[in-house]
């Protein structure tokens, strides 16, 4: 079954030109970041804006200004100084890298509550993405259409993935079959495997899996609500954690890796994974020891920031930076109040207080309606009004809504 091929307007249009050829390796996290640069880039092309500082799109997508100016030297792309980068220029560059400049066609493996909200949500396909089948081991499910789709049994699998020509399968089955689901895939041509069951797969080589657990991120969200909130120990509850200190959970045996760090030290023990992805993308290996680990910021008195990602549900946005936090809110208040609106503060969503800068100086500025923003450097016009609309639009979540409601958004 060949579908015709249907790509955004603005990926399409950038498809046409290949600025980009090079082979160099890009790092993972770098690789993990370029999305939310193409998110901003998106938005902004569809908004006429041609050049972006490296400030703006930073600020967009909630990294530091050289992190942006280093993952995009990866790309060849160094910008102008004084003019930023051309936005068309550097869309081109990250979709070719992303290989988004064809569709990819996905399975979906296992239809039920978790399987039919991302089968209903619309957003994949927007993004090159489009879901061509669904496949489910419940006769019950069988025939059943969600979107455009009709659920076939599993029995089918091979001859749907061969038909569409699948190379991305999607996994929402129970755990205890995602392995041997896992296995069917690969064995029948699919290469990259999205994994929602709660279970470590087995895969030869050349095959890339990428696990999502919704729970683990909000068992990290528990642990900084933990330390903001330090609790006195449950008594009576034998082999419970225990409080060494604020915030500090271990184990009975003293020796809980994920939550051994002493709360104000702000150091990872060396050798110790950290409890999730890194704020800028990075892998818990990368995080070199000494650094601060995911999910905290340096600051005074030991508070942790998280800063709620634009869309709201992106673990890779989930972006735990005071400064993040505060250059969110100094764009929305400005724009709003161009707008001639009076509460721009809905716009962020803020875990936690911001106290700080990152370098541990007092913040110069907090969102206050009526109070001045400092001036970004080297936006363009438009640039920022057109961001800063984009993540209200953003908090709304498209994605939560589909999960919520199963619904298109
Ligand atoms: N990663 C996350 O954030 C997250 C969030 C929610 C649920 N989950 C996981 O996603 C999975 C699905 O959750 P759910 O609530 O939708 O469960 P569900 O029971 O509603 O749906 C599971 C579906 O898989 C089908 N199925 C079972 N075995 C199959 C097989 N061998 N081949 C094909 N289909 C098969 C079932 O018929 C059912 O329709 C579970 O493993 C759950 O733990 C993960």
């Amino acid at each position: 079954m060949s579908q015709p091929r249907r790509r955004p307007a603005v990926i399409r249009r950038r498809a046409r030109s290949e600025p980009h050829s090079g082979r160099s390796v890009v790092p993972e996290a770098t690789v993990a970041r370029l999305p939310l640069y193409l998110r901003v880039l998106t938005t902004l092309a569809e908004g006429g804006v041609h050049t972006v500082s490296s400030d703006t799109l930073a600020a967009a997508a909630g990294v530091t200004p050289a992190k942006v100016r280093k993952d995009l030297s990866h790309l060849g792309s160094y910008g102008t100084r004084g003019v930023g980068y051309e936005v068309d220029v550097l869309l081109d560059c990250i979709a070719a890298k992303l290989g988004l400049t064809e569709d990819r066609s996905v399975v979906l493996v296992g239809v039920g509550n978790l399987g039919h909200a991302l089968a209903g949500y619309g957003g994949f396909h927007a993004r090159g993405f489009r879901i061509v089948a669904l496949v489910d081991a419940d006769p019950d499910r069988v025939g059943e259409r969600v979107g455009a789709v009709i659920v076939r049994p599993v029995d089918e699998l091979e001859r749907v993935i061969a038909e569409c020509t699948v190379t991305i399968g999607v996994i929402c089955t129970p755990a205890a079959a995602a392995q041997q689901v896992c296995d069917r895939l690969v064995a029948a041509g699919v290469t990259s495997i999205l994994n929602f069951a709660p279970t470590v797969l087995s895969v030869p080589e050349g095959v890339d899996v990428r696990k999502v657990d919704l729970a683990v991120e909000l068992q990290i969200l528990s642990f900084h609500e933990a330390r903001k909130r330090p609790s006195a120990p449950r008594e009576g509850s034998p082999g419970g954690p225990t409080l060494a200190g604020p915030g500090v959970a271990v184990g009975p045996d003293g020796a809980s890796p994920h939550s051994a760090w002493p709360d104000r030290a702000r150091q990872a023990p060396p050798g110790l994974p950290s409890v999730g992805p890194a704020a800028d993308g990075r892998s818990a290996g990368e995080v070199p020891a000494g650094e601060v680990p995911a999910g905290e910021v340096p600051g005074r008195g030991g508070e942790t920031s998280l800063a709620v990602g634009a869309d709201g549900a992106s673990t890779d946005e989930l972006t735990p930076r005071t400064d993040r936090v505060r250059t969110e809110t100094d764009e929305v208040v400005r724009v709003t109040r161009q707008a001639g609106q009076t509460r721009p503060a809905q716009a962020v969503r803020q875990v936690g207080p911001v106290r700080e800068s990152r370098a541990g100086q007092p913040a110069p500025h907090r969102a206050h309606v009526g109070e001045p923003s400092p001036p970004t450097r080297g936006t363009p016009p438009g640039a920022d009004a057109l961001l800063a609309g984009d993540r209200r639009r953003g908090l709304a979540g498209g994605f939560a809504q589909g999960l919520a409601g199963g619904g298109v958004s």
